[in-house]
This record gives C-alpha cells, structure tokens and sequence, in this order.
C-alpha cells in the first residue's frame, strides 16, 4: 500500500496531448504505429512515452535500456499477454503458452537442440529450389509451402502434400487470425467475435489432427523423430522425471506453425526485396559461396562458419524490415515505477522493436540495407549489436529464433548459390520497380511483387535437379 500511495503521485511519462475521454485514440494511425511512437520519443526527448487510448493506457519502450529494465529484468511484472483476452479466451490456446510450455519449447529448440532439425531444413531448402526453378513467379507461395514443410515435419514427423495439403491449408485458414494481420483497436466488436468462432474451430483441428497422426504413427511404430514424438517417448522414459504432461506437448506443438509461418515467409520475402534494393549486396553474397564451393555443391550447415558475409546478410534482412514491428504487447498488472515515472496498473506495454532497430546512432543510415554493418575485416563484427529485439524481449522472446534463423540462413545461401534475383521486366522490356509495401499488422508482410529467379548456370540447374531427387529418396528425417 505504502508502495501505490508513493507511486501514485509521480508523473505518468512523457506523450502527446491527450483529449478529454478520447485521450490520444485519434493521434494514432491505424497502421504502422510504431513509426508515429518512434517520432513521438524523439519529439519528447525520452525512450518510454505514455498515451491513453480512450481510457486504455499505453506506455511505448523504444531503447532497448527501457525494454531490458522492464519487460527483462523485471519480466515476471511484463509477461502477462491478458491483455489480448479475444486470443486467450476464445483461441484457447494460442499463444497462450505458459511457464512449462516454454520450458519443453526451449529445452527443444535451444541453440544446440534445434540443430537435429538441419536436415528437414535442408531438405525443404532444396525442394524449394526445384520449384523455384520449374515456376519462379510462385516464389511467395513457394516460401509458404517450405515454411508448412519444415515445421509440419519438425512437429510432428508429418510429410505433407507437395500442394493443398490438408494440413497446410488448414493451418493457414487457423493462421489468418486478424490479430496478427491488422492490429485491433483494442475494442473488438461483436463481428470480431464471430469470427473469432469460426477461427476456434479450425484452430482446434489443426491442434488435435496432425498431434492424433503422431500418436497413431508412434503406437504402429513408424513415427519418424519429430518434437512431438520425442517429447512424448521421453515421457514414458522410466529413467527420466518429465515436468510436463502430454497436454502441454499438444499445445507447445500447436503453437509452432502459428509463430513459425508467416514470421518465415515475411522475412524471406524481405530477403527477396533487399537483393532487389541492393545488387551488390546480392554479388558480395554470391562471390564468398562460389568462393568457398566452387560452384560444386550446394551449401551446407557445416559452410556457416566460412562464410560471414551471408550471416551479416540475413542480420540485415532481420533488422531492416523487421517482422514484428512491437513484437506482443503486453499487460502491466500491478503498478509500478521506472525513472520517476508512475506506469499504471493495467497499461499496456508496447516495445517498439522498429525504433531500437532503426536507432541512427547504433545502426547508422537505418533504412539503407547494408550487411556491412556488421562486419569488420571480413568478419561478424561483435561490437555491433545483434538485433535480437527482431525476436522480441524479456522471458516472452521467441522460442523459435534458432531454428528459424538456421533455416532462413541455409534458404539464402542456397538461393544466392544457384539463383541471381533480379528485378521484373513487363513485355516491353521495362524493368518492373517493386513497390516495397508492407501490410501492416502485428505481422508485417511484403505485400505482393514481381521479381525474376535466373539460374545462374547449367551447372546450378543440374545441383538442383540432383539434391531435389536425392533428398526424396533419402529422405533424411527417416534415418
Ligand atoms: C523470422 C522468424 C521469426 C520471427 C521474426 C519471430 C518473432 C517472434 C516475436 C517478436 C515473438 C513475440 C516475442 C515477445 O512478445 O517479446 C515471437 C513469439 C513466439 N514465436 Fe517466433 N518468430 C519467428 C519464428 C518462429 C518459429 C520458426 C517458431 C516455432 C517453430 C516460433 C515460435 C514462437 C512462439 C511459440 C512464440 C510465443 C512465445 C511466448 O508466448 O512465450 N517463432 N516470435
């Protein structure tokens, strides 16, 4: 009590007037926010700012001192997601994972675990090269489909269809959550709800079927290992005392395709619109692979270390048009107080990933995209920070970062490997400029455009053809 009452008389932070009851509801746009936050942080002189969104009280982090203090060190205050109570009630499960389902998704995909997921990666990687040398204009689609590929075989062991998929489409039906893809109002209305309805049924097919097809393969004895698979063998393991139950493993696995799609799929559609945007960039890439293979074979997990300008590549693709702009917000429960500011009970927090990323004074020129920034002499620069805030902060990062960071990395490398991305030319021979819009969202996509995939030799053409009939006959993920 004597904590509240102290707190209470301090000022709220720094922000834009705010209007009788409306408060600061039609200062803020409808899309792209956070570069109005960004603008407001640096007109007020300060990295936490308040608004009040017609009695929704806002607080926006844009440094990532403010965002370690709060939503890191002080996590257990900043964790809480209720604030998104249409995703938690009527979604159920999504994303509403909790402190076991967190323990079993990191202790599977940490650093070190996520790498038995390689050759799944690889092998999507590969068939994603076929098909982009057979119908290159699909490469969105293409992008979606290995993205469905990689974490329906990484979850639960499950070979999809090369195309409609019942799994896959049912994924992306249950995955076109307007949540992700708009940014409510914070006031949903009663159509929403409707359709949030709808979205829970198919969202609990796609958390019950593929899950009942793994424990079907299991008790015939032909699942091949997967997260799911593994995580319920360890639970029959009479040496070992698991912390968790086979719920939690079925709602882990669920969460998977949700935050591992359409994360993927942007980031390699932005990957696409750097190499149009920056063409030498493009050559530097392809100069340090051909280098290294001689144009022999197609990159490998065991290339990375020798290659440091394609991880400074895919860094840039992370920052520069980072996917989740204010990665989740979060619920503030109980008051507290940071800088002299009070931040009310039921604030919601806001870290403005997009402005720590474009900070001018860390990464300088932030809207040109150059991989050079993180590199000195040739190699990764370690004084140069790492935009992790692409994966959020705190105890709620992204679970997913490694295994989505190695399998966007092998992508890149093998299309820069066997592929030059150029730009669109129409009938006339114009060059087709792309537009470079995003839809705006929690999520943010490349909006649809134009680009040509050439392979760069007929050599190039014969590695691909070899790997995509040798990663089927292989088939790696059933050794
Ligand atoms: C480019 C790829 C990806 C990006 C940019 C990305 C980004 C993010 C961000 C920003 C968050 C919210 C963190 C926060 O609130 O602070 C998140 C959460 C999450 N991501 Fe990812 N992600 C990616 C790939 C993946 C993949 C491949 C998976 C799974 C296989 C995954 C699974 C999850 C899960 C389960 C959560 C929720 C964690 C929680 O609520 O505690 N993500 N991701």
């Amino acid at each position: 009590a004597t904590l509240r009452t102290r707190c209470s008389k301090l000022p709220l932070p720094p922000g834009p007037h705010k209007l009788p009851l409306v408060g600061n509801l039609f200062d803020v746009p409808s899309t792209f926010q956070w570069q109005t936050y960004a603008r407001w942080s640096k007109q007020y002189d300060s990295d936490i700012i308040h608004l009040n969104l017609a009695g929704t009280s806002v607080i926006v982090l844009s440094s990532l001192e403010a965002t370690d203090a709060l939503l890191e060190k002080r996590s257990s205050l900043y964790s809480d997601r209720d604030a998104l109570t249409m995703v938690t009630e009527l979604m159920g499960w999504y994303f509403d994972i909790g402190r076991t389902h967190r323990r079993l998704f990191n202790q599977s995909f940490n650093v070190k675990a996520s790498r038995k997921y390689e050759p799944q990666e690889l092998t999507g990687t590969h068939v994603l090269l076929g098909r982009l040398l057979s119908t290159p204009k699909g490469f969105m689609d293409h992008f979606r489909q290995m993205a469905g590929e990689i974490i329906m075989s990484v979850t639960y062991g499950i070979d999809v269809l090369p195309s409609d998929d019942p799994y896959v489409t049912l994924a992306h039906k249950a995955n076109t959550f307007p949540i992700l893809k708009h940014i409510p109002r914070w006031f949903p209305g009663a159509g929403f709800k409707r359709q949030a309805e709808e979205w829970l049924n198919l969202s609990r097919g796609m958390l019950e079927l593929p899950f009942a097809e793994t424990k079907r393969q299991m008790d015939s004895g032909t699942a091949p290992p997967s997260f799911t698979a593994d995580s319920l063998h360890a639970l029959n393991d009479p040496d070992k005392q698991p912390y968790y139950n086979e719920h939690h493993v079925q709602q882990t696995a669920g969460t998977m395709y949700i935050g591992g799609a359409d994360t993927t799929v942007s980031a390699l559609g932005t990957f696409v619109l750097a190499m149009l945007a920056n063409p030498t960039a493009q050559k530097k890439a392809q100069a340090e692979i051909d280098e290294l293979t001689g144009g022999r074979y197609l990159p490998t997990f065991e290339d990375e270390a020798s290659l440091p300008y394609v991880p400074a590549l895919v860094k840039e693709v992370m920052r520069w048009e980072n996917v989740a702009p204010i990665a989740i917000p979060r619920l503030l429960a109980t008051e507290d107080e940071y800088r002299g500011y009070r931040l009310p009970a039921g604030s919601l927090v806001v870290g403005n990933a997009w402005a720590i990323l474009h900070n001018e004074n860390v990464y300088p020129d932030p809207h040109a995209f150059k991989p050079e920034r993180f590199l000195l002499d040739g190699k990764l620069n370690p004084a140069v920070r790492n935009p992790e805030a692409a994966f959020g902060f705190g105890r709620r990062q992204c679970p997913g970062r490694h295994l989505a960071l190695s399998s966007i990395w092998i992508t890149v490398a093998s299309i820069l490997a066997t592929f030059d991305i150029s730009k669109a030319v129409d009938e006339d021979g114009r060059v087709i400029e792309p537009s470079h819009e995003y839809l705006s969202g929690i999520i943010t996509t490349p909006l649809p455009f134009k680009c040509s995939f050439t392979p760069r030799s007929q050599e190039a053409i014969a590695l691909i053809k070899a790997a995509v009939k040798d990663d089927y006959r292989a088939q790696p993920k059933h050794k």
